[in-house]
Order: C-alpha cells, then structure tokens, then sequence
C-alpha cells in the first residue's frame, strides 16, 4: 500500500513514522521545506528511543528510508491512501480535500485525522464521500493504541474495512463510531480539559495541584492541563468551538481563559509555554 499523510506536525509526523514502522511506503507533504525538515527530525528521534528499548522490528534508518517529504500534492496521486493531519479548520481542511479529490487516483481512499470536523462535511469537498472516513489516531502516536475510525454518511462498508484494516496492521485498535461533534474521544475528554482550564480561571487551585490532584486520585498519567499543552491550546480551542456550535448547548462553551491564552499565542509545548513552560 502506498500511504500518504498531509501534515508534518506532531500528528503527521507520528502517523507517517508508524505507517513507515509497518511497512508501507509513505509520502509526507508540508508547505514548506523547512518544516518537514523539522517533522523528520522528531520522527528520527522517535525512532531512536524506540531502537533503544528494542521496541523497533527494522533499523531507524531502513524505517525512515520508506517516507519521502514532499512540498508537493502531485506526489499524492498514486497513494491507496491518504490521511490528513493539518490544522483544526474547516475551511482549510475544506480547501485541502477539494485539491486531494481532484489529485489522488479515483479508487484511493481519503481520510481526516481531525479531532472534531464533521466527517461528512469534508467528505462533500473531497467530492468522493464513499471513499472518505474519520481515521483518528492519538497523540503520541507512536505510543497509543487507538484509532477511532468514524463513518461519515456515506462512508461506503469497503471504506471502513481497509481502514480499519490498515489501522490493524498499524499494531493499533481501531474503534468505530458515528459522526457526531468531536466523536467520542473529544466529546468526553475535551469538556473535562475545558473545565479545568475554568478551574485556574476562577482561582480553584494552582496549575500544579489541578493535574496532582487528577493524576494521583484517578490515576490519570497526564494532568488535564499538562495534557491540554501536550495536544495544543489552539487545537483545544478549536475542539470546544465545534462541540459548542455543533451541539448547541453552553455546557461546551471554551473558557475564556483558554480563549485568552490562544489569542496571546500561549499554545502549550509546540509554542513553548501554555499552563508551564518548555
Ligand atoms: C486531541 C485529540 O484529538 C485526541 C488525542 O490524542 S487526546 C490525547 C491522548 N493522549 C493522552 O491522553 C496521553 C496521556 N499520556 C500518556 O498516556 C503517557 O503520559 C504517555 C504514553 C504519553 C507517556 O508515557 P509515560 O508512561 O507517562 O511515561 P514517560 O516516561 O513520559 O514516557 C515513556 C517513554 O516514552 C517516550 N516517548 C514519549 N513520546 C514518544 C514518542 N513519540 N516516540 C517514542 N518514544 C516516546 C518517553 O521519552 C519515555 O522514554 P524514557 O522512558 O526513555 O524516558
Ligand atoms: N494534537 C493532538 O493531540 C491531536 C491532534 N489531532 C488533529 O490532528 C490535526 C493536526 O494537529 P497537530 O499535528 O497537533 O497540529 P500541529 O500544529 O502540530 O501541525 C499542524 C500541521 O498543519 C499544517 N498547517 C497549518 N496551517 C495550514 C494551512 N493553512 N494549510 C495547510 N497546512 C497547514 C502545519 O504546517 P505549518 O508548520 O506549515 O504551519 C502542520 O504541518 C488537527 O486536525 C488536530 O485536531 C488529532 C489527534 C490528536
């Protein structure tokens, strides 16, 4: 299978070195030069701790040498398949599957790796819905072992059976779900990581003792706010404002500190500071 990932950022990176780690050969695409260079250089590492702990079949250099980067879509036309991973924007997302559905061979399959983006919705702009689905992998990729793979309407059974297929050979757990804002994982995660954002908002206690507290008492391995500049305050934002406009109920509303912090351009790690700095 050819795989394609649109994205070279902590997502893209991540799915693009897991594909390459099962054996695919992979195409990763960026706008820049610069930052696929930036996207290899984590998966290198990556790949490296994983040598390290012997947690890797084939040598790095022989995993890296399956991805070729690509500042161009035409290099996406004979892909099986193809999974976007770019920023949490309809629009933009919109755009993208517009030129993929007119670029990728007609058989080949569409994904989205967005967190909340109706599926449906951007299976219309790639213009092939039969041949588009929700492939949701988490974050860090190369550690966690969910995909959620969500149907859009049209989502045709073919579809769904090679992705969850291809997830399957990925080494991962593919579950499924309808499309509804923010699916499962984000529609129950995301309002917790809301809240206690709220939390540091009205004063309730301190960044640190927030994620103690929900680490040590529920056995969390991240805190909610250490987790929360782990995905990205931007992405987070853009999760609630889907789930607040999709489902139409001020339960979801995003804290207007997490609003502020987004328009100070404090995104958590990828920014170098959010709730802590990195
Ligand atoms: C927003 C969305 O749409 C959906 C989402 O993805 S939501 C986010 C979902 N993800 C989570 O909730 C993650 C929660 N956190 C965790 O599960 C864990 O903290 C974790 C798996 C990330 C890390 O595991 P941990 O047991 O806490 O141990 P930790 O010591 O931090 O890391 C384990 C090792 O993995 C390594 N590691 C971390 N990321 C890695 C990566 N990408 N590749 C290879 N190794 C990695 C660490 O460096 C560490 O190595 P050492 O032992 O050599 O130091
Ligand atoms: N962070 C997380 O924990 C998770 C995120 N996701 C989803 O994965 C997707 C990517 O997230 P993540 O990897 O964290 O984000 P990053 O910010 O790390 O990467 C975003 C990528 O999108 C590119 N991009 C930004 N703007 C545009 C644009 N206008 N046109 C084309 N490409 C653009 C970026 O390129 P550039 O460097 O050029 O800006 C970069 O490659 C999102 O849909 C997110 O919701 C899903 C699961 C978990």
């Amino acid at each position: 299978m050819k795989f394609g990932v649109i994205g070279a950022g902590q997502m893209g990176g991540g799915i693009a070195q897991v594909a390459a780690q099962s054996g695919f050969d992979v195409v990763v695409h960026d706008q820049q030069q610069a930052f696929l260079d930036r996207g290899r250089g984590v998966i290198e590492k990556s790949l490296g701790k994983l040598h390290e702990k012997g947690r890797l079949a084939d040598a790095p250099e022989t995993v890296l040498g399956r991805i070729r980067f690509t500042t161009d879509l035409q290099d996406f036309a004979d892909c099986d398949l193809v999974v976007e991973a770019i920023v949490e924007n309809q629009g933009v997302k919109n755009d993208l599957f517009r030129q993929l559905g007119q670029i990728v061979k007609p058989e080949g399959i569409l994904a989205s790796n967005t967190s909340s983006i109706p599926i449906t919705a951007l299976a219309t702009a790639s213009g092939r819905p039969e041949r588009f689905i929700g492939m949701h992998f988490m974050n860090p990729v190369p550690l966690m072992q969910l995909v959620e793979v969500i149907r859009g309407y049209q989502t045709s059974d073919e579809t769904a059976r090679v992705v969850t297929e291809t997830a399957e050979k990925m080494g991962k757990t593919p579950l499924s779900c309808n499309d509804f804002p923010g699916f499962v994982s984000n529609r129950i995660l995301m309002p917790m990581l809301n809240e206690a954002i709220q939390c540091v908002m009205e004063g309730v206690a301190e960044p640190e003792a927030i994620d103690g507290i929900m680490k040590l008492g529920m056995n969390h391995p991240m805190g909610p706010l250490t987790l929360a500049d782990f995905i990205g305050l931007d992405t987070c934002l853009a999760i609630m404002e889907v789930l607040h406009q999709g489902l139409g109920d001020d339960k979801y509303r995003p804290s207007p500190l997490l609003r502020k912090m987004v328009q100070a351009g404090l995104l958590g790690r990828k920014s170098g500071q959010g709730f802590y700095k990195y």
